[in-house]
């Protein structure tokens, strides 16, 4: 199985979830609002909302972790594991990932994550970066991103591993790879990513520029699917999700894979390198001192 050396850190974190979960409450069941049914029932944790509605195989999976959706270790790990226990339950088909923080679908690594951390913490935060984006760039589930926020980075990349993107219309709502205006780069796996969705020179172009696109834009260049109104943003994302479950699920699995794999196992073999490449990187003195500065322009920014 291409995933085996993938998954091990999902299996550690089934088998020990505590040791990787700080403060969470995964598993919780709780039913929805309104809801009767098993299939009205929400589980999830506690910044992974998920509703699942059995009677159409679909899934929502809201991202929780305000203010922004930053990809803290503990999101990473829980979003992992909520999409495993969806992938393992042959109800579902398919997952609307969305977010229920408001203006922002995920704002991208968390960067006091690896803003003056010790080199292990690196590597474990960027193993769990790699192990979400291969547990979603090949998910045998549909991915269907509903797009209701901002969506830089780290969340384009989220958005990028799904099977389709809606985004809404607001100006605010930019979505890009933006890592050169932080003084990082993006690793080869994200641009491949990149490039498989919008060709060479777009991603050549827009990679260097750090560009993040407004979404009339980001529907030009074919980062995302639709562009809709905010309040049509679920809605087109069900439409969409109904298009692509027509497809019989065999057929669309296999065909994904073959479109995926590749990308996927060049990372799969050089997964350890890749981790102390990211390390080595992120901890150098240089590199610190941008990501403080840029953090504290976050910081500021706001008042
Ligand atoms: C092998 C490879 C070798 C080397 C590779 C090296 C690096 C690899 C890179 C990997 C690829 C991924 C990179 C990333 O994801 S980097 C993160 C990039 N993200 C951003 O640039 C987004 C920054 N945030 C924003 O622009 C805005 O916050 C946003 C999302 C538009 C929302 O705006 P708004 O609603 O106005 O909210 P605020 O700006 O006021 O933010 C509220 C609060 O959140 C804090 N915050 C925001 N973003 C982050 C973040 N990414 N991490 C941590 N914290 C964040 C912000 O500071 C505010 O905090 P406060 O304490 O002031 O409340």
């Amino acid at each position: 199985m291409a995933l085996a050396s993938g998954v091990r850190f999902a299996e550690r974190a089934l088998l020990r979830p505590w040791a990787l979960l700080r403060g969470t409450t995964l598993g919780r069941t709780e039913p929805a609002a309104g809801g009767g049914g098993d299939g009205a029932r929400r589980f999830g944790s506690q910044r992974v909302l998920v509703e699942p509605d059995a009677a159409s195989g679909v899934a929502v999976m809201k991202l929780r972790n305000p203010p922004v959706n930053a990809l803290s270790l503990e999101l990473l790990t829980e979003l992992v594991i909520s999409l495993e226990k969806l992938e393992n339950d042959k109800t579902f088909r398919g997952v609307i990932l969305t977010s229920d923080c408001p203006r922002v679908f995920c704002a991208g690594l968390d960067l006091t994550e690896i803003c003056g951390r010790n080199p292990a913490h690196c590597a474990e935060y960027w193993k769990a970066m790699q192990e979400l984006w291969l547990r979603t760039y090949l998910s045998s589930l549909v991915l269907v991103a509903a797009i209701n926020g901002a969506c830089p980075a780290g969340g384009c990349i989220i958005a990028l591993s799904c099977d389709c993107r809606v985004l809404a219309d607001n100006p605010k709502y930019r979505i890009g790879l933006n890592e050169t205006l932080l003084g990082i780069i993006a690793p080869f796996w994200l641009k491949d990513t990149y490039v498989n969705t919008i060709g060479h020179r777009a991603s050549e172009q827009a990679l260097q520029l750090g560009s993040l696109f407004p979404p009339a834009e980001a529907l030009q260049v074919g980062l995302v699917d639709q562009v809709v109104p905010e309040d049509q943003v679920q809605s087109t994302a069900l439409s969409e999700m109904a298009r692509w479950l027509a497809v019989p699920d065999h057929a669309r699995q296999l065909t994904k894979n073959m479109m995926r794999k590749a990308t996927a196992d060049r990372l799969l073999r050089q997964r350890d390198a890749d981790t102390q490449n990211f390390v080595s990187f992120v901890c150098r003195d240089s590199i610190q001192k941008s990501l403080q500065a840029y953090l504290e322009k976050l910081r500021q920014r706001k008042g």
